[in-house]
């Protein structure tokens, strides 16, 4: 479904990704951990073909995402550490327009605040303008819009840092129902505890490099944390 392969991304002589080698199946929650500049961002800007690789492949379903931009796209969601909206439409109208936008037009309202409702937003939070939402409330558009794409594939970068522990939790929770819905998610993150909770398996980076790769059924939360840990200092 996700795929990279050698995938290598160099600034000036600089491996900010140094092949990388990943698959993302459908119905996994694939998490990216590692200190800051390690190549998580990276690599998300790779699949999203932000940026082209220096070498290797970024595949999405099968399909090279340089050589087929427009198709892989519309197989996937983006939700980056701030979710972009008009801040001067409701949550149901950003919604109504991202999905009009991904070529979505079969959705009434009803249908959009059902989607709402899914992601946790009520229908009164709905109809009032995003300007005044929370970070967490614009999360939960994010994930409405990905839900009304019926994205194969979701990329999120830091989705939850900053949100509060209740805000974070009901975020994961709607990862784990798409999960669910066979949907690949790849996801960087820096919370070690939710990449434990809802990821199926956790990848370290480090300066540009997958250090290790473990299944998260397999390791306890200290276990993740101290294993994390060692890496970073060797
Ligand atoms: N446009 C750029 N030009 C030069 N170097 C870059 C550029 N973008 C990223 N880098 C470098 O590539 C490396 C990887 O950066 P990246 O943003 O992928 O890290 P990250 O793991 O996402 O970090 P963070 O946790 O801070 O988000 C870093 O050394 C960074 O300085």
């Amino acid at each position: 479904m996700l795929e990279a392969t050698d995938l290598t991304k160099s600034y000036n002589g600089h491996l900010a990704l140094d092949r990388l080698n990943l698959a993302v199946r459908p119905g996994e929650i694939f998490c990216l951990l590692g200190a800051n500049g390690a190549g998580k961002t990276t690599t998300i800007n790779l699949f999203l073909n932000f940026i082209r690789p220096s070498s290797g492949s970024a595949r999405i379903k099968g399909l090279d995402v340089v050589e087929h931009p427009l198709e892989t796209k519309r197989h996937l969601a983006y939700i980056p550490e701030q979710v972009n909206l008009y801040r001067n439409l409701t949550g149901l109208e950003n919604l109504a327009y991202f999905a009009a936008l991904a070529g979505h037009r079969e959705h009434a309202t009803a249908g959009f605040l059902e989607l709402l409702a899914q992601a946790g937003l009520t229908e009164e939070a709905a109809r009032k303008r995003v300007s005044t939402y929370s970070k967490g409330m614009r999360q939960k558009v994010g994930i409405a819009i990905a839900a009304a794409k019926q994205a194969e594939v979701l990329l999120l970068d830091e989705p939850t840092s900053g949100l509060d522990p209740k805000a974070s939790n009901e975020f994961s929770e709607l990862l784990v129902r798409l999960r669910d819905r066979g949907v690949a998610v790849l996801m960087a993150t820096h919370d070690l505890f939710r990449a434990k909770e809802t990821g199926t398996r956790v990848g370290i980076m480090k300066r540009g490099r997958m250090v290790a790769l473990l299944d998260t059924a397999e390791v306890g939360h200290a276990d993740l944390e101290r294993i994390y840990l060692d890496h970073m200092h060797d």
